[in-house]
């Protein structure tokens, strides 16, 4: 994973930013608590030696005074511990919903696939994610406690100083060596971190593995829960034996530092009661001095732990600030892309997934010509749908180029190439959505009414099933969630389940939807249809087809036969190429795959 990047004193001015912009009003009511928090101690021993003066000197105005100061401050130490929490508890709610909006908003900027495959931005999405709910409110929180702490330290230090120069250099010394420790803990935890993060992003998938009801079928029938839990208790294991490794180091360093600050205190008060003793001072001043001594260590180890707990607040929270505003590099957009006129061409295209892996295409070369149809046939893993995420610009060429009426994909913004686009994926996405929303997400935000959403359904065949669920379009398409969230008026029903091929003509609908754009992407539209079915959209899309430009993947070829120009990959490059007739003409592999599936159906004998 890549080290962080932002600076630490930028981490921490955007927390607090954060945290202002967040709510201002508590941020400004934890500033008076902080100065007050701080004041305190000092306020309650001076009040503690004017009762204590004025009950050995017989003073009642000393004595009153004493307890008056004592009952304030006791009742406001009291209060302040209780609001301080709900502060910061409000604060933590209004951050997190910045933060999460703010990080998924630069996640999905990300216009690519690369990243969103890259396991270590995973990892680093994850260490971003957690710490974004509670580091910007932790760092803004540290920073309050530490200058109460400084506040404090200034009230007592100045009573240590005036009672023995020495002794208080001597607590202000000891508190070097813990300041050094704990920043170098502190580091140590933010490294442990990012080390067990892979152990608890995959402790997470196994579990979310587990409660998948896609995944059920084959965890019951396999028997596999009890592998699965296996692999994720290993991970767990994992994940601890991490954090036991730094919690010990932690310990021995910590009880290092509380003996040496336990030895000194001691020795302290020991002179201090020595000097006393000796006339130097009343009971009061004792009382005093004590509590100055106590309240001076517990305010620098406080200090001490702040500064370090901020520094590795600001190394986890340093991956949000990174995801959040790494400049990303920008393709050189041309002002808009025009309807296509020409042609879509792929000139001599290089690709592999990443670096050391094979090429999946090497030097491929093909044309779409607008308002022609073409059909891209193949053995599985031949490259046919990594050509349409190249199309679709989800990757980059290694090599060669991708242009739309000459002009290369690399320059033209994705946004706007995708608005040209309509596609159905091979693996097509079945969302836990209502009916009518499973369909509008094919053009979301072209003002697209329940018309238009019921004549794509019909037109993939599946309008009459839509309209008859229970609550029509309306009805979820889930088991996992009830259908009662965010509309009331009416009793929670659970969702309802479609079929595989009820599904797949779903998509088919979405993707039809944006009739407005150039090029249409159908990525074995029908792989999940019954014969009739198959039949019956073939021919829908034939129609729809005729006259526009697109790109049909297939393995079934009776389905692509009416394609203007069917194209043979191999090898990551064309291998054959021409319409139907010249294909089964020149009797190479195309011929030889189309009479291999149809002889399937000849053989057959049907039972009388
Ligand atoms: N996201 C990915 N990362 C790495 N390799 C990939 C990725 N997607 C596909 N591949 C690899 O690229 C090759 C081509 O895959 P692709 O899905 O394009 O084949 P295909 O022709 O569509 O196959 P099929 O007919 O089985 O759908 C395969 O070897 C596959 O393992």
């Amino acid at each position: 994973m890549d080290p962080v990047r932002t600076g630490g004193l930028r981490v921490v001015r955007a927390a607090v930013v954060l945290c202002v912009r967040a709510a201002p009003g508590t941020v400004a009511l934890s500033f008076v608590m902080m100065f007050v928090g701080g004041v305190t101690p000092v306020g309650l021993a001076w009040s503690t030696k004017l009762l204590l003066d004025g009950i050995t000197a017989g003073d009642p105005a000393g004595r009153n005074a004493g307890v008056a100061g004592l009952v304030v401050l006791g009742v406001l130490t009291a209060l302040l511990s209780h609001v301080r929490r709900y502060c910061d508890q409000e604060l933590s709610r209004r951050v997190k919903v910045r933060t999460q909006i703010e990080l998924f908003t630069a996640v999905s900027a990300y216009q690519g696939l690369a990243e969103i495959e890259d396991s270590a931005f995973h990892d680093r999405l994850r260490i971003a994610r957690d710490a974004s709910e509670f580091a910007p409110v932790q760092i803004m929180s540290s920073l309050l406690t530490l200058a109460s702490s400084v506040i404090t330290l200034a009230g007592f230090g100045y009573t240590l100083l005036r009672a023995s120069p020495w002794l208080a250099g001597l607590v202000l010394l000891s508190a070097l060596p813990t300041l050094r420790a704990q920043i170098r803990l502190a580091r140590r935890h933010g490294e442990m971190i990012v080390r067990a993060s892979p152990f608890w992003r995959r402790q997470a998938f196994y579990a979310a593995l587990l409660l998948d009801p896609r995944a059920a079928k084959e965890i019951r029938l396999f028997g596999l829960a009890g592998n699965l839990r296996t692999r994720m208790a290993r991970e767990i294991h994992a994940g601890q034996a991490e954090e036991r490794a730094q919690d010990r180091e932690t310990l021995r360093v910590d009880l290092g530092l509380a003996a040496m600050t336990s030895v000194l205190s001691g020795a302290a008060l020991a002179y201090l009661a020595a000097r006393i003793a000796a006339g130097h001072g009343t009971a009061g001043d004792l009382v005093v001095l004590i509590a100055a001594l106590a309240a001076t260590q517990t305010a620098l180890t406080s200090a001490v732990l702040d500064v370090a707990t901020t520094g590795e607040l600001i190394t986890t929270f340093g991956h949000y600030i990174d995801l959040t505003s790494r400049a990303r590099p920008q393709p050189r957009p041309v002002a808009e892309l025009a309807a296509l006129t020409g042609e879509i061409a792929f000139h001599d295209v290089w690709f592999r997934y990443a670096p050391g892996q094979e090429w999946v295409l090497r030097g491929l070369d093909l044309v779409i010509p607008r308002g022609r149809s073409v059909a891209l046939v193949g053995e599985n893993g031949a490259g046919k749908s990594t050509i349409v995420k190249l199309l679709c610009g989800f990757y980059a060429p290694v090599r060669g180029r991708i242009t739309w009426d000459g002009v290369d994909l690399a320059d033209i913004e994705p946004l706007e190439l995708r608005r040209r686009i309509r596609a159905t994926f091979q693996d097509f996405m079945t969302y836990e959505l209502s009916a009518a929303d499973n369909i509008e997400v094919g053009d979301i935000g072209g003002g697209r009414g329940r018309a238009d959403l019921a004549a794509a359904a019909d037109w993939a065949g599946i309008g009459e099933t839509l309209a008859g669920l229970p609550r029509g379009y309306d009805t979820l398409l889930s088991r996992t969630f009830s259908d009662s969230a965010g509309d009331g008026g009416h009793e929670p029903t659970p969702g309802v389940v479609l079929s595989g091929g009820q599904w797949q003509r779903l998509a088919l609908a979405r993707a039809v939807l944006r009739t407005s754009a150039d090029l249409l992407i159908l990525d074995e539209p029908s792989s999940g249809l019954d014969v009739r079915a198959e039949h019956e959209i073939h021919r829908r899309l034939s129609e729809l087809r005729r006259g526009r430009t697109s790109l049909l993947i297939s393995h079934r070829l009776n389905t692509v036969r009416d394609a203007d120009t069917i194209v043979v990959l191999r090898d990551g490059v064309v291998a054959e190429r021409g319409d139907h007739a010249a294909l089964m003409a020149a009797g190479g592999v195309y011929a030889g795959l189309f009479r291999l599936q149809a002889a399937g159906f000849a053989d057959e004998t049907v039972p009388r």
